[in-house]
């Protein structure tokens, strides 16, 4: 019976197409292989340009690693592809990585929509390569050749390696770890993409809105999958819910980990639901939970254990646990988020900007009502002309009717007012009832717009201005708007 629930569960995996096909595979294993192909001649053109020995410009050399969902293993056609790229010691992030590389990037066909995102804490160009949004940020060794799968756990290669550098890795170091420490890695993949698969359909998932991020899932399932090394994909789900339904909160989710010193007394943590990264015994997973979003993801992981606790029910249907949330069910009014750009290629920016503040908007709506349910899910208002998303969070019924929405509303503008580098768009917010929804609101079930939060667009108008490289001062690298973006590159790029 456990295999048959088992194996209709895999079957559900299929119909949803959480499971690539063959081409979509083949598709980013080319995106890969030309992403090194293209960070490799980048190393060896930094390399003549330092003016380094012949034999030296021969053996520089840089790689790509992947990690996120990709390099677990785990992603769907939907994922973006998060690829590190790592280079060596003469190449530098704010001059060769932000404007030499970024330049050979833009110059190719297959490169779209590329954005610098320089001041977040991993520092990353966004881009897309053939459609597919890719996310590349740099860790740059002390070394002259990276091996194209270089070890990253090997002191060798992380000496003197600076701070952001080993940000930047944190990422892959955690993903190999955790694929190291699970006991079954196609087990754990399988878990894993149905415990995403549900909490984006719960409206639990996205680390900006204050619910759990890929990260933080691919944790919480691989500490379960060690906690039953022999269980099957059925019995792993449903001690998934478990496990977590009761868990002690914010007692912190660690995964054993033989390597390192078990942490007897675990470092204080304000979160209230630290999950440890794997490999760094003093660091938890970035979380933004709130107390609203604390109270709704506890609410269905119980939801999903009082459905999955009994597996040999003669009704059990995996189908009743990714049933789309039905927010207009539950709530009778919602806090409308209009969002919009009187360009398209201005949205992405305003949009990204918006939602990195979000956690503000939150905690500002919990003060004046009560709890909130920050719906991840972005729409279109097709009958606004200007470029827009728009996002409707559940209001539960709270301290009032009566929400003092100005005092919201000004609280958030002198929150996103501040920092904003690019061209400022329009932002509304509003209480609707939920019979004033929008049609395409109302149905629950219906695809939404997925956006990915990017910062920082390149303004075309502004005016060019030349950087001359640190190391050949008569050498142009690129050139940059005004507001200090990389842009079009040198005649010698
Ligand atoms: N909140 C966070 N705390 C720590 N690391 C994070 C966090 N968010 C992202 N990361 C790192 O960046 C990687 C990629 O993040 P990303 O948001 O692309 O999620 P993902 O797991 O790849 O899922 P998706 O399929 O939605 O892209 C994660 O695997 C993790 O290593
Ligand atoms: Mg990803
Ligand atoms: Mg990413």
């Amino acid at each position: 019976m456990e295999d048959e629930r088992s194996r209709s569960l895999l079957q559900l995996m299929m119909t949803e197409g959480l499971v690539p096909s063959k081409e979509e595979e083949e598709k980013r294993e080319i995106v890969i292989s030309k992403l090194k192909n293209i960070v490799m001649a980048w190393a060896k053109r930094v390399a003549w340009q330092r003016r380094l020995p012949k034999q030296d410009i021969a053996a520089s050399s840089a790689t790509i690693l992947t990690y996120g969902s990709y390099g677990l293993g785990v992603y769907n056609s939907e994922s973006d592809i998060d690829a590190l790229c790592v280079g060596p010691y003469f190449a530098t992030m704010a001059e060769d990585f932000f404007i030499v590389l970024y330049n050979m990037l833009k110059n190719r066909l297959e490169v779209s929509e590329i954005h610098c995102v320089k001041d977040a804490k991993v520092p990353l160009m966004r881009f897309k390569f053939d459609g597919i949004s890719v996310d590349l940020p740099y860790a740059q060794l002390k070394v002259l050749s990276v091996p194209e799968n270089v070890d990253i756990f090997n002191p060798f290669f992380l000496r003197d390696i600076d701070e952001t550098g080993w940000k930047s890795l944190s990422g892959v170091r955690a993903n190999k770890r955790i694929c190291q420490l699970v006991p079954n890695l196609e087990k754990f993949q399988a878990m894993l993409r149905c415990v995403k698969l549900w909490a984006k359909r719960r409206g639990v998932y996205g680390n900006l809105n204050g619910f759990l991020g890929g990260v933080h899932l691919a944790i919480l399932a691989a500490f379960v999958c060690q906690c039953d090394p022999n269980g099957s994909l059925s019995s792993l789900i449903s001690n998934f819910y478990k496990t977590y339904a009761f868990w002690t909160w914010p007692t912190p989710v660690v995964l054993q980990d033989g390597m390192l010193q078990p942490t007897v007394n675990p470092i204080k943590t304000p979160l209230s639901m630290p999950i440890q990264l794997p490999c760094s015994p003093y660091e938890y997973c970035h979380s933004n939970i709130t107390k609203s979003t604390f109270y709704k993801i506890r609410a269905e992981f119980l939801r999903g254990h009082n459905l999955t606790k009994d597996l040999w029910k003669s009704d059990f249907d995996w189908h009743n646990i990714f049933e789309p949330f039905p927010y207009t069910k539950k709530y009778t009014r919602f806090a409308k988020i209009f969002v919009s750009a009187c360009q398209q290629d201005e949205l992405g920016d305003w949009v990204g900007w918006i939602k990195s503040r979000f956690r503000c908007l939150l905690f500002k709506l919990e003060e004046v009502q009560g709890l909130c349910d920050p719906n991840p899910a972005e729409y279109i208002d097709m009958d606004v002309a200007e470029p827009n998303v728009v996002f409707y969070w559940g209001l539960q019924p709270g301290k009032t009717n009566n929400i003092d929405i100005e005092s919201v509303k000004e609280d958030f503008w002198r929150n996103i007012s501040n920092g904003y580098q690019g061209p400022f768009g329009r932002i509304e917010l509003s209480i609707l009832q939920a019979s004033q929804l929008p049609k395409y609101a109302q149905n629950d079930t219906l695809t939404r717009k997925g956006t990915k939060a990017c910062w920082k667009i390149i303004d075309y108008n502004q005016q060019r201005i030349p950087v001359y490289s640190r190391h050949l001062p008569q050498y142009v690298v690129g050139y940059v708007s005004t507001n200090g973006d990389p842009e079009y590159p040198s005649a010698g790029c």
